[in-house]
């Protein structure tokens, strides 16, 4: 651990209540300086709701907060600041016409007007000096998300910060760009930063981690505890806690790292691979978007319970593709058949009656309406698939969105509570259930477990393999490449808008990582 153990956040008995719910109770904890301290726990657990009251930005019901042996007022976000509390959140906040210049001067303490170009160069050597390859000319929204979050973090380096907390952030990240957000974690360290790590993959917590702490129910569990003294399987056991489903071997060896049994996926016994597909895509080319590259010449095929995945750095054609089958992107040429039929020009809510669902990247922008109730949100697939308003019934739709949500085992209080007072976890969890159920014939997955807890994880994942066994076709686009040769019956890499290749079981990871970096071209 560190040279100095003085404590750099205290917390005495804390607790937040937002309604009914008590997202934290009575939580006391400790966290030495100079350490990198992760804190886990399952969805809604409270973590967050943590994060956030050390930041100042939640004002706690009960309890106190000290950094560095001073005691804070509560809910003071200029109080916490100025003791040297800086937050990532997890969703970023940049604003996306804002220049990385701009977006930092933003986040300093401002005061001195600058032209643009002092404004630049004053930043340029901020981001050089943290190793960050960014131009501070660049807008937020042309680069892609590795580099979003390294501005998110300079930004919150512009001032002393001494305590640095970083909320899931490797939940947007691939695995070579959460290895380089480690090193400049770990040189964060060195340089004398306390860093807590909001963290779901106990891999990660294992892999950066001094000492882990576990919520569970709003409640400290464990912790902090030395990495050096806890297993991947004692962790994963006290963030489910006793009473709830274990997880099997498989998915347990997968979620926590601690066997050798990764990407050994073999094909499903019931691909019929003499069947019609579900998805034929032929030669398909798409006019640019603004969204990533356009697409180029992509042909692709799923057949019935084929889980086929999609590989590749962030930003090659993902959205795009996405945004193709959801009749959301212009295709210029070639075609698109859903179960035989030509659906090139058919708009969503007609490709939606024959079968396509689709579970979005951006869960809080594309896949859910913040301000609606639950039960709004889960019945929009009715009112998308274009069921006649006179049809539905508000009540029958709540107990049916009730069912929905508990099968799912979502966290909340009642099915008219707003979507945007869910967790992160919690508020996928409500897609999840809406878009994959009974009638589904192709569901596109982007992301489907971002952000979840690990027992939400396996839940996916079972949840994807049972509609395989449905003999649905399933896209699973995902930067976890750990998820995509557990679960995918055969892999596309892409690479600026094309498939750079196609991949089989067993996997070879580095020609998949090659692949993605356009090393090499197919097999
Ligand atoms: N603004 C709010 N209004 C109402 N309830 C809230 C609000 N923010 C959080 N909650 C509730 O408090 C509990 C803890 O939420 P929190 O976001 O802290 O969990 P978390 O551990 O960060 O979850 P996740 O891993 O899903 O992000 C949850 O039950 C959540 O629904």
């Amino acid at each position: 651990m560190s040279e100095t153990t003085a404590a750099v956040l205290d917390c005495h008995d804390v607790t937040v209540r937002f309604g009914d719910v008590v997202a934290l109770s009575n939580v006391s904890v400790s966290f030495a300086s100079g350490a990198i301290h992760a804190v886990v726990g399952q969805n809604g657990a409270g973590k967050t709701t943590f994060a956030r009251v050390i930041a100042g930005l939640i004002d706690p019901d009960e309890g106190s907060v000290r950094i560095s042996g001073r005691d804070m007022p509560k809910g003071s976000v200029n109080d916490a600041r100025r003791a040297g509390v800086e937050l990532v959140h997890q969703s970023f906040a940049l604003p996306p016409s804002f220049t990385v210049a701009e977006a930092m001067q933003f986040g300093g303490s401002g005061g001195k007007l600058y032209t643009r170009s002092q404004l630049e160069r004053r930043w340029q050597a901020h981001l050089d000096a943290l190793n960050i390859n960014v131009k501070a000319g660049q807008r937020i929204r042309d680069l892609p998300v590795e580099s979003q979050q390294s501005v998110e973090i300079a930004r919150a380096l512009v001032t002393d910060a001494k305590l640095l907390i970083l909320d899931e952030p490797t939940a947007v990240l691939s695995p070579e760009g959460a290895e380089k957000l480690f090193q400049r974690i770990r040189h964060l360290k060195s340089a004398g930063v306390t860093i807590i790590l909001i963290l779901h993959k106990i891999r990660e917590v294992l892999a950066i981690a001094d000492t882990v702490s576990v919520l569970r129910g709003g409640k400290l569990v464990e912790g902090p505890v030395a990495c050096s003294g806890i297993d991947a399987d004692k962790l994963s056991e006290l963030i489910i806690g006793p009473s709830a489903r274990p997880l099997d071997e498989d998915d347990r060896a997968a979620l926590t790292g601690s066997a050798s049994s990764l990407h050994t996926h073999v094909g499903v016994s019931g691909k019929d691979g003499a069947a019609p597909p579900i998805l034929d895509m032929k030669s398909v080319s798409s006019a640019p978007d603004g969204d990533g590259p356009p697409l180029t010449d992509v042909s692709l095929a799923i057949r019935p319970g084929e889980i086929v995945g999609v590989a590749g750095v962030e930003g090659n054609g993902q959205r795009t593709l996405v945004r193709a089958l959801s009749a959301l992107a212009d295709v210029e040429s070639g075609t698109i058949a859903l179960d035989g039929r030509q659906v090139t020009t058919l708009p969503l809510q007609g490709r939606r009656i024959a079968g396509l669902r689709v579970i979005p990247f951006e869960r809080n922008v594309e896949g859910l309406s913040l301000t609606s109730s639950l039960w709004e949100n889960w019945s929009a697939r009715k009112l998308l698939q274009g069921s006649l308003l006179s049809w539905i019934r508000p009540s029958a739709l709540r107990s049916e969105c009730k069912s929905a949500l508990d099968a799912w085992d979502v966290r909340y209080a009642t099915v008219a509570q707003r979507a945007g007072s869910l967790s992160g976890g919690n508020a996928q969890k409500v897609i999840l259930s809406r878009e994959m159920d009974e009638d589904a014939r192709l569901i596109i997955a982007a992301q489907p477990t971002r952000g979840l807890d690990i027992g939400a994880t396996a839940f996916v994942w079972n949840a994807l393999d049972q509609a395989r066994r449905r003999n649905c076709g399933i896209l699973l686009i995902s930067s976890d490449l750990d998820e995509i040769m557990d679960i995918c019956d055969r892999v596309v890499v892409m690479l600026s808008g094309r498939i750079a290749g196609t991949f089989e079981p067993p996997y070879d990871i580095a020609r998949i990582g090659a692949a993605m970096t356009g090393v090499t071209h197919d097999r």
